[in-house]
């Protein structure tokens, strides 16, 4: 059975796009120029001059991510083989956003524009003083990111030279910038400040966004997501014009589930041909995470069905419409249990903007979600609980201890007392053994 689907009518995504010249084929300049984030150039560096740490808070696709590490390198920041460093939450996106600025910039990847990610450096050997981080989608409150600034912030007290830029898409910068205000703990023992360097937060929102989107939901709630996720995909390609689609489900098995649906649905109608369906979580080899970024061919529409991997960051070119299953899976640890558990579970309204916002990165989009409108308004979670809050730390501190704190002659005495435990432990075992 298809989903009824009802666009929304009063929705505050569906204001008229900031540009109005459509979206043909720009300069690489002028494309920067029209980003809504390119007005704001002139007071990013000011601020950046003169707070240690800046809040940038702007709409998915406004050009926060490509543009701002841009304006820092053209204004100087990166001089005298010094770094200017920006933290993404996922790996993906941080291989396509370093693609992308490369591109714009005109230099090869790895040399003046490079990344890193676990078993992977694509950076210049000789570039090794940081001197500006921005920490990205800071509101997706990551646990590696949240850890990443509450260093940043004790290695502010060293180093007040370090400037940190910290960008979000949500509005909830306020308990961002509480959080990196001056104490008198803070500095002290520091280099000397620079003068006319103000201490607490500077706040700046970048209004406007890039292309339209309008938001359809379903009128009646679904049972099955991925059926109805499925039904979606064939009532666009059926009904709506050229564009390809990205589709948000959970994992992998779910995503498996649609691609089989989706298949055994097109030899069914015999009509459909022309649909080139696309798996994406991370568990995929590289190659075939890299098939997303191929052109569609002419003639043809890409699915990419996807899990949260593809929520930000990222510009797909060719997606045009989006469908929004409502969940992902998110860890939850019980500490009672000691267990830690991915479960399916719901997204939050934030989650479902960043979703809507893949659909109109370089022209107007739609965005199908199958859930109503109701629950989206009153039910949803305005945000989703941080990382930090659901997650077993342990893996993280001990991470944090071996490579951040530890002296080699503590961690020597940490394995030691590990080790002692554990010769303890089977001493146990053997003396009391389990009784069946
Ligand atoms: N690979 C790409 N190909 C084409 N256009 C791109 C690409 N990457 C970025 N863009 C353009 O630049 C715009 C800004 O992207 P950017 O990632 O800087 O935005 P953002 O504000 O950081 O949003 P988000 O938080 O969603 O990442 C996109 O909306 C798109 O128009």
């Amino acid at each position: 059975m298809q989903p009824k689907v009802r666009r929304s009518p009063d929705s505050s995504t569906t204001r008229k796009a900031a540009s109005s010249s459509g979206y043909g084929y720009a300069s690489i300049e002028k494309q920067r120029q029209r980003l809504p984030v390119y007005k704001y150039r002139t007071a990013i560096l000011y601020l950046v001059e003169s707070h240690p740490t800046t809040i940038v808070v702007g709409e998915t696709g406004s050009g926060k991510t490509t543009q701002i590490p841009q304006y820092l390198k053209e204004a100087g920041w990166a001089e005298g083989g010094r770094v200017i460093a920006c933290t993404q939450p996922r790996r993906l996106a941080v291989q396509a956003v370093a693609s992308r600025v490369a591109e714009e910039m005109g230099v090869k990847l790895g040399e003046e524009v490079g990344y890193t990610i676990r078993f992977e450096d694509a950076t210049n050997p000789g570039t090794t003083m940081i001197n500006v981080v921005m920490v990205d989608e800071a509101h997706e409150r990551s646990i590696l990111t949240d850890i990443v600034l509450g260093l940043l912030k004790k290695i502010q007290c060293r180093r007040s030279d370090l400037r940190l830029i910290i960008s979000s898409a949500t509005t909830e910068a306020k308990s961002m910038s509480d959080f990196f205000q001056p104490s008198s703990r803070r500095y002290r023992g520091s280099e000397s400040v620079e003068p006319g360097l103000k201490m607490e937060p500077a706040i700046l929102s970048v209004e406007g966004r890039g292309f339209n989107v309008q938001i359809h939901y379903l009128e009646e709630p679904v049972s099955d997501y991925v059926r109805a996720a499925v039904s979606t995909v064939l009532l666009i390609h059926d009904k709506e014009p050229f564009g390809d689609i990205l589709v948000f489900l959970t994992g992998e098995e779910a995503i498996e589930a649609a691609v089989k649906q989706l298949t055994d649905d097109i030899q069914d109608r015999k009509i459909s041909s022309g649909l080139i369906v696309l798996p994406l979580y991370s568990g995929l080899p590289q190659a075939e995470q890299d098939l997303i970024f191929s052109p569609t061919p002419r003639g043809k529409r890409k699915v990419v069905i996807s899990t949260n991997i593809a929520e930000t960051s990222l510009t797909l070119e060719g997606v045009v419409y989006v469908i929004d299953s409502g969940f992902s899976k998110q860890q939850f640890y019980n500490s009672i249990t000691d267990i830690e558990n991915l479960v399916v579970a719901p997204i939050s309204q934030a989650s479902a903007r960043q979703r809507a916002g893949r659909a109109r990165r370089v022209r107007p989009g739609k965005c199908y979600r199958l859930y109503t409108e109701e629950y989206f308004l009153k039910e949803m979670a305005a945000h989703g609980i941080p990382e930090i809050q659901r997650s077993n730390l342990v893996s993280c501190v001990i991470q944090n201890q071996l490579f951040g704190h530890l002296r080699y002659s503590t961690l020597l005495r940490c394995l030691t007392t590990m080790q002692n435990l554990l010769r303890l432990l089977d001493f146990m075992l053997l003396k009391y053994p389990y009784s069946q």
